[in-house]
């Protein structure tokens, strides 16, 4: 998952100063630590302090850290903390009861580093995803609202009940044995994918684009790690977590693990009720991750994508033409006199034509790739992949007669009476002569003479003759 560096505030609870020492040396370059030794006064400190996570030692003197997490979850002013618990090897089954608890995670003791900082990181991303999203549900709780609906939608198959389609995991081991201990554990939450080498991992990891991957380091063409790098440094996969699993438990393999940029690490043999509890708290992550990336991309008035989510799908098709030598359409879309529409008919009444005109334009897409966005108060744009100038002026055309069709009274839309649009087509042939930025300039100048022309119109120009 690609994350930047979180800082937060941290409440270390131990009671062993060794440990305090340890945890303070590991955090303090990047976080602010803060250090209990019991639990009476930990509660004390996330009250008054409400740090960004708490890393919680099992065995405490007075009240243990089952009992500080359950009273933690148990207030309403700490219970969105999230806790990891610092625990001996020998007590992680016990940690099935930490889960229960609502700890979010537990690391085990001697603390390796790199999976302690990553594990704090993980969380603190979460926590501020989580945040971000509560801060989205205030302002906008409608809009929100629609996007999670949309999201739950297209989570859903019409299989008869409309069952959630599940999250997709890839597994990958050269073990059937392996395979199947796993695939037990979750065939029934999520759909699952496999792969018995570093080849056919790639291979399928970019075909299903799956919510996590569960990578085994030993494999037979390759080792897991340079897997995950490989994954990682490609733009289609690099977001995908990915879950090293494994029988080697040294230090090394763990740091090298995290290194290559994994997420998490499982040590073989498995604890089913922890696997299937790890699992669903990173899966939660990507499903907020994925959320909260809607809530920034779509357009709260009109719920099409936004001009920044224009802007990255404008530039990866420009690329993708550019590899294929394919023409890509431009079409700059602008409501006719719309200043006049919104002080004859008022504001609120100029938001209804803009989400007809909208959802009229939407419906209009012939292709899945075509890709609409709203890019300003009255101002939208469609990128036709692999489009000629001609197929483009049937596409334009035939978007002119949708908004016709809307039939939205607009009296001062000089003698048109209703509302209507200009466009600006340009098509091309990205190459390195012509530059992003100028294409999409002069389908704007197609625009201005479309309006100088008399609006209601296309204007166009062809830049691969
Ligand atoms: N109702 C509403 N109006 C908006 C919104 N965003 C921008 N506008 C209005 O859209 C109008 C755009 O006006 P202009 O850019 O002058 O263009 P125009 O009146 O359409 O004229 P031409 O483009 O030349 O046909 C302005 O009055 C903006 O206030 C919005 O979200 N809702």
């Amino acid at each position: 998952m690609t994350m930047q560096q979180p800082r937060g505030r941290v409440l270390v609870v131990d009671d062993q100063p060794s440990n305090i020492e340890l945890l303070h040396d590991i955090f303090k370059a990047v976080h602010e630590v803060e250090f209990a030794m019991d639990g009476e006064k930990a509660i004390d400190m996330a009250e008054s302090a409400l740090p960004d996570i708490v890393l919680l030692d099992v065995q405490l003197p007075g009240i243990d850290g089952f009992e500080v997490c359950k009273r933690l979850k148990d207030n309403p002013k700490t219970q969105h903390i999230p806790i990891i618990f610092l625990t001996a090897r020998r007590d992680v089954d016990d940690m099935v009861k930490g889960y229960k608890m609502g700890a979010v995670d537990y690391v085990t003791k001697p603390f390796n580093w790199f999976e302690l900082i990553a594990k704090v990181n993980t969380q603190l991303v979460l926590k501020d995803v989580k945040a971000e999203l509560r801060n989205a549900y205030q302002r906008e709780e409608q809009f929100f609202r629609q996007i999670q609906l949309s999201i739950e939608e297209s989570d859903m198959t019409l299989s008869g009940k409309r069952a959630p389609v599940r999250q997709k995991i890839l597994i990958v081991d050269d073990s059937v044995n392996s395979i199947e201990t796993l695939e037990n554990v979750l065939r029934d939450e999520y759909e699952l994918f496999f792969a018995t080498s570093a080849e056919e991992a790639k291979r399928v990891a970019i075909e299903v684009v799956p919510h996590l991957i569960m990578l085994d380091v030993v494999l037979p063409d390759s080792s897991g790690y340079e897997v995950c790098e490989e994954l990682k440094r490609q733009a289609e996969t690099q977001d995908i977590p990915i879950v090293f699993v494994t029988s080697r438990d040294s230090a090394e393999d763990e740091v090298r693990g995290f290194q290559a940029g994994a997420i998490d690490y499982i040590v073989k043999p498995y604890r089913p009720n922890i696997v299937t509890v790890r699992m669903r708290n990173l899966l939660e992550l990507v499903r907020n991750r994925d959320l909260l990336k809607r809530l920034t991309l779509t357009d709260a008035l009109t719920n099409i994508p936004n001009r920044r989510n224009f802007q990255e799908v404008y530039q990866r098709e420009w690329f993708r033409a550019l590899r294929s030598g394919e023409p890509l359409s431009i079409l700059m879309m602008d409501i006719d006199n719309f200043k006049r529409y919104n002080d004859y008919y008022g504001h609120p009444q100029g938001d209804v034509c803009l989400k007809k005109v909208a959802k009229a334009l939407y419906t209009a897409r012939k292709r899945n790739t075509d890709f609409l966005a709203r890019i300003g108060g009255e101002e939208f744009v469609m990128v036709l992949p692999n489009t000629d100038q001609d197929g483009a002026n049937n596409f334009a055309t035939s978007v002119l007669n949708a908004v016709r069709q809307l039939n939205i009274p607009h009296v001062q839309n000089e003698n048109k009476g209703q509302v209507t649009l200009s466009i600006g087509l340009l098509t091309c042939k990205p190459s390195h002569k012509i530059k992003r930025d100028e294409a999409l300039s002069l389908a704007d100048e197609c625009l201005y003479q479309a309006k100088q022309q008399g609006r209601d119109r296309i204007a166009q120009r062809d830049m691969t003759i």
